[in-house]
């Protein structure tokens, strides 16, 4: 009935009948629209979401549209809300007018008196707008010529509404009409259309009242950010809803060093709805894990880790309580206890050993090889040698992708920008597909891992000599301390140390072989160090190779010029915390900007050259006592895996020094020293580089 008012008033003619299927069509698109037009949708407070439609109502809007756009083309779309409103009135009018008969009757009498001789309804009120004239004249007339009942005579009615635009009744209201009356319902508006100048007025003031409500919404929001923030450190002011995203950039690192030279070194950056506080000196960085180490202890948890099942069971990423206690000294005993890691060395140098014989036939094809990729090779074999024994992969063949990408793949897209862990609410949509990548990683070792202690077990059960190795270290430990440590763990904990302390270790070697193949002289030095050592034993030791000082000043500038985890990885207040004054609150993000520390002019002379010299007079180690030198982070949450990265790292460098000499491929001196931001640091391009001259010796085990 509304439609046909509607439509009369509009174009003078009913755009359907009662009775017909075009009905339905018409109040299906009128009604679609009303729906979308109010439904919440994300799109329209994040427009750069818009070609995504993530609700699909783009699509629902348009095909209505289109409908009507073909009926009647652009009227009908300005004036579609206005028929709705009116039929949701009347209805919500009847409804009531049948819950209550005597207001019913009440208002037939009025209706009845008003009619009188005339024998017709007239407007009541001359002058009063559209809607309210088209409702009157509806409930008038329903009222006035028949007397109604609700069907079933109950007078139980489902009073719900649904949200939309308009609040609609939740169930349609049925009810039925008897006795007609004789009557003829009569329009009289000399000017029931609004005019061109009112429909004008009309829409600006749609218009802006929209704009009005969208920016008095965008105020509140950033109100509120700027009411949260006020207890924070300062920073650079940021963007409604996305805040600091568009000053960060793809290298965080490089960006935030800048920002922190404007800002200080304590500031406070906003991505989305995640708030970060940034430490950028070595007094802010003592300050946040040393005299506040437990209350920024946690780990905010990145998308892409939840894909890991029971991942806060992980290590890296659980919060540093009773459980995560009961692993780091599980590590402690098992792994980087000097005498355990003595007692594994041969396994470590079996690995080298194959390194070397590998580069040692590229060297007589004169061929360049890819030390990064040769590096993370050794490493991955070395951890997993220390870990079970056994190689999980070889220098050539297809295995090796296997593993290397799965480890590859989890440190990218766990050190990866995602737009979800800013935007929370998007992460089931997963708009990066980074989650998904990363479960198929996840799984691929969450297999291998079950696998290897599945057969261990087995092993175990058969009564074969033990290995000795961590694998057998840690079951031990789990059937001592079953209730708090059981093979979930040890299965979890073996994917953590093979993405902890692979690619870190191998990307310090290819920086390492980086920097000594730009500086001749300081590699000369190096060789000439090890030879030394090396002597008439011919072998390369790796207790000894330690104590080598110059060695070990390299190692250590390579992790201060090319530091390795820029951001340590972040940590979480777990509770208030007062940090230079500032009250930062529980859950805020914690970012010390190592790499930054490390470059710094105001406690590095000549930050930006490689100068392994300045560490062979200076106390200075990455043991977590030197602010201004954190590659491995410090207090409770520093890297568990110091001694066996140490070792690791002067083992590949040594014995890649000494066994040959080097040269850059094509003659150049020039090398691409860009890095790529992920959790570690990576080289841009790969480093190739062609052995040479393979001087005969051992990479020596004393077992
Ligand atoms: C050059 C090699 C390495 C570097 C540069 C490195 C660096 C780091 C850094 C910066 C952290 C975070 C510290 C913090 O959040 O404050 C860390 C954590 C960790 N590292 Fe290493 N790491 C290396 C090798 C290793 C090795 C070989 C292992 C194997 C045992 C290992 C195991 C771990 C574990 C398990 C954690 C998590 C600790 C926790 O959250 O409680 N890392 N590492």
């Amino acid at each position: 009935m509304v439609l046909n008012q509607m439509s009369n008033t509009c174009v003078s003619e009913n755009v359907a009948d009662f009775t017909s299927n075009e009905i339905r069509a018409f109040r299906n698109a009128v009604k679609t629209l009303i729906e979308v037009d109010g439904k919440f949708n994300i799109a329209d407070i994040f427009p750069w979401l818009k070609p995504l439609d993530p609700q699909r109502i783009q699509s629902k809007a348009e095909a209505a549209y289109s409908w009507l756009d073909a009926v009647s083309d652009d009227f009908i779309r300005r004036r579609l809300k206005r028929t709705e409103t009116s039929s949701n009135t009347t209805e919500w009018v009847m409804t009531e007018l049948l819950l209550n008969p005597s207001i019913m009757a009440k208002l037939r009498q009025e209706v009845s008196d008003n009619v009188g001789a005339k024998g017709k309804i007239e407007e009541m009120c001359p002058g009063i707008p559209l809607a309210q004239r088209m409702v009157s004249l509806m409930i008038a007339s329903l009222v006035y010529q028949f007397d109604w009942k609700l069907p079933h005579s109950t007078y139980e009615l489902d009073m719900n509404d649904i949200f939309g635009i308009t609040l609609l009744r939740a169930t349609p209201l049925l009810a039925v009409p008897m006795n007609f009356r004789e009557g003829i319902t009569v329009y009289t508006y000399e000017k029931l259309l609004l005019s061109e100048h009112e429909q004008t007025i009309t829409s600006i003031m749609e218009l802006l009242g929209f704009m009005l409500c969208s920016l008095l919404f965008l105020l509140a929001i950033h109100c509120l950010s700027l009411f949260r923030r006020r207890t924070l450190p300062p920073g650079p002011y940021g963007l409604p809803l996305v805040g600091n995203l568009f000053q960060i950039g793809p290298k965080p690192h490089e960006s935030l060093a800048k920002l922190a030279k404007k800002h200080g070194p304590l500031m406070t950056i906003r991505l989305g709805s995640v708030t970060s506080v940034v430490a950028s000196s070595p007094a802010m960085a003592r300050e946040i894990l040393q005299k506040n180490d437990e209350a920024c202890s946690g780990r905010p948890i990145p998308d892409a880790v939840t894909a890991l099942d029971e991942y806060n069971h992980a290590v890296l990423w659980m919060p540093a309580g009773a459980e995560w206690r009961i692993i780091r000294r599980a590590l402690n005993t098992y792994l980087t206890h000097p005498q355990k890691l003595d007692s594994l060395r041969g396994l470590r140098h079996t690995a080298v050993e194959e390194l070397i014989q590998h580069v040692k036939e590229a060297s007589q094809r004169e061929e360049a090889v890819d030390i990064g990729k040769l590096a993370f090779t050794t490493a991955l074999n070395q951890m997993s040698n220390t870990c079970v024994s056994e190689n999980v992969a070889d220098f050539t063949s297809k295995e090796i992708r296997g593993f290397q990408n799965a480890v590859k793949t989890l440190m990218e897209v766990d050190g990866k920008f995602n737009i979800a862990d800013i935007f929370p609410w998007l992460k089931p949509l997963d708009p990066q597909r980074i989650r998904s990548k990363a479960e198929a990683a996840y799984s691929w070792l969450d297999a291998v891992s079950d696998d290897f202690i599945r057969r261990r077990l087995k092993r175990r059960q058969s009564k074969m000599p033990r290995y000795g190795d961590l694998l057998d270290s840690l079951l031990d430990f789990s059937q001592e301390n079953e209730a708090e440590f059981n093979c979930k763990h040890i299965k979890i904990l073996l994917v953590d140390l093979f993405l902890a302390g692979t690619e870190t270790s191998s990307n310090t070697t290819e920086w390492a072989m980086t920097e000594l193949l730009l500086n001749p002289s300081i590699m000369a030095k190096l060789r000439q160090e090890v030879s030394d050592n090396v002597g008439a034993k011919g072998k390369i030791e790796e207790s000894e190779i330690l104590e080598l000082p110059y060695l070990q000043a390299v190692v250590k500038e390579t992790m201060r010029l090319h530091l390795s985890v820029p951001f340590l990885v972040p940590h979480k207040t777990e509770t208030s915390v007062k940090l230079k004054g500032y009250e930062v609150p529980p859950n805020t993000q914690i970012l010390v900007n190592a790499w930054a520390i490390a470059r710094d002019a105001e406690h590095w002379e000549n930050p930006m050259h490689f100068m392994p010299e300045r560490f062979l007079k200076s106390e200075v180690d990455f043991k977590g006592q030197h602010f201004s030198f954190l590659p491995f982070g410090s207090g409770r949450r520093m890297c568990p895996g110091i001694p066996l990265a140490q070792r690791v790292v002067s083992l590949m460098i040594a014995s890649l020094v000494y066994h040959f000499d080097w040269k850059l491929p094509h003659s150049t001196n020039e090398l691409d020293m860009n890095d790529i931001f992920g959790i570690t640091l990576l080289r841009a391009t790969p480093l190739l580089a062609v052995p040479m001259n393979f001087r005969e010796g051992i990479t020596g085990r004393t077992m």
